[in-house]
């Protein structure tokens, strides 16, 4: 158990809280380079292509700078500890890790700011470590408990490959082991391993569970990236499309993520997607409706066109329940796409279209669950943010770099 910051640590840490802003990225790319060096085992558990394109240490340069300035008032970072506490058990993240990463963290930062880190400030910054790894090691234990007994990486079989559409296809995954699979909250993710041979490494990747739970198999629904230049993500998607078949065998870990639907409630949601963030909305959808529950929900979704819009069925069916409304916007539909047949709109996704019996807008205990690209997710989050709906009430899929 840390000892908590003394009023001067905390002093000390504000004020070198710009310092932070100012060198952060490389401070954290110096970290995570002399501790991958050092524990190349770690390789595994990091997204490489994280490292590749800088997005690992920039988030973690903007954790540190968040904590830095929040180090009086955690609160206002509750939701991102528990975003990245899910992260980080879904990844077997253990308390012994943390000294760790403390220990190459404290010197980097010691190196980048030399002179700069007095005693004072290496003390202070030594003791904030110690309580923001206390934080996490908590809350993961707590997650950890609850997934009583199964931790770590587990056996699935690809029992099923299904095309979803032009670049999505699903993979119903069943334990290798024949142990009943553990209920999910739907709209949580497991995380995946595969082996590269060309980096002689594991990589693990989340993936959002996209049916409802209840079943003796995962799905998940997995997007082929193309098109650009293929990183390391589409590696792992391209992997997973052309080199894993049925009877193949991958591993996973147990379900977590802080984006959720409570299914037991009544109160109405609104499901709002992009893309392939339309998966863990078809897992919301399909357990609301499996729960034969009686709240009211509206499925809004924006694809290219029909071909790269997937579940078409699941929401024709969905749409027979009076409680569910679906509307579909086509960015570019086809020739053959009909307006009002197959589809609702043209342009992306537009709110502003959408009638407020649809939005539910004027009801003040209506959910809003968001899923698509970061910019959609914000844009969205903003629209319903001005015309009066609380933050609280927002719920973003937020699916970056989170540890
Ligand atoms: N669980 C999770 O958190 C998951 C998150 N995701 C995230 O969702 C994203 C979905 O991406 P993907 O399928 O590649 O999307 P696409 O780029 O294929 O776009 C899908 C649709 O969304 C529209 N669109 C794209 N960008 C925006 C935007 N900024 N604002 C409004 N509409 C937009 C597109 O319009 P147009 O044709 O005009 O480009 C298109 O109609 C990914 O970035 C991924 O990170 C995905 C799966 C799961």
């Amino acid at each position: 158990m840390a000892t908590p910051l003394t009023p001067a640590q905390i002093a000390i840490v504000k004020a070198t809280a710009p310092a932070l802003k100012e060198h952060g990225e490389t401070i954290t790319s110096l970290f995570y380079r002399n501790l991958l060096d050092a524990n190349p085992g770690l390789r595994n558990v990091f997204n490489e292509a994280n490292q590749i394109g800088g997005a690992q240490p920039r988030a973690l340069a903007g954790a540190v700078f968040a904590y830095a300035t929040y180090v009086d008032d955690l609160a206002k970072l509750g939701a991102a500890v528990e975003r990245i506490a899910h992260k980080h058990v879904s990844l077997n993240v253990q308390p012994e890790h943390y000294p760790i990463v403390g220990k190459f963290l404290l010197e980097a930062v010691a190196t980048v700011l030399g002179d700069a880190c007095t005693p004072d400030i290496a003390d202070a910054w030594t003791a904030a470590y110690a309580c923001l790894a206390d934080i996490f090691i908590n809350r993961e234990q707590q997650l950890y408990v609850a997934f009583e007994n199964w931790t770590g990486w587990r056996r699935f079989k690809i029992q099923k490959k299904v095309s979803e559409s032009r670049e999505i296809t699903s993979f119903y995954l069943a334990p290798e082991d024949g142990i009943a699979l553990p209920k999910y909250l739907p709209g949580q993710y497991i995380s995946l391993q595969l082996y590269i041979p060309q980096l002689g490494l594991r990589q693990p990747r989340q993936y959002s569970l996209s049916d409802a739970p209840g079943n003796d198999y995962y799905r998940i629904s997995v997007k082929r990236e193309t098109g650009k230049q293929i990183d390391m993500q589409g590696l792992i998607s391209n992997m997973l499309h052309d080199e894993l078949n049925e009877g193949d065998v991958i591993e996973l870990t147990h379900p977590t993520g802080e984006f959720f639907v409570p299914i037991e409630e009544e109160t109405p949601i609104v499901l709002i997607s992009a893309g392939v963030g339309i998966t863990p909305m078809i897992s919301i959808l399909n357990s609301t409706i499996a729960a034969a529950s009686s709240r009211r929900v509206s499925f809004i979704h924006g694809a290219h066109c029909s071909e790269f819009r997937a579940f078409t069925d699941t929401l024709k069916h969905a749409s027979d329940n009076p409680n569910i409304q679906t509307v579909t916007f086509l960015s570019m539909p086809n020739d053959n796409d009909v307006e009002g047949v197959d589809y609702d709109f043209e342009g992306r996704v537009n709110l502003d279209k959408i009638s407020p019996d649809r939005l539910f807008n004027n009801e003040p205990t209506t959910h809003y669950y968001v899923c698509g690209p970061t910019s959609f997710m914000t844009d969205v989050r903003q629209y319903l943010c001005e015309r009066g709906v609380s933050q609280d009430r927002v719920h973003l899929e937020i699916f970056g770099v989170g540890n």
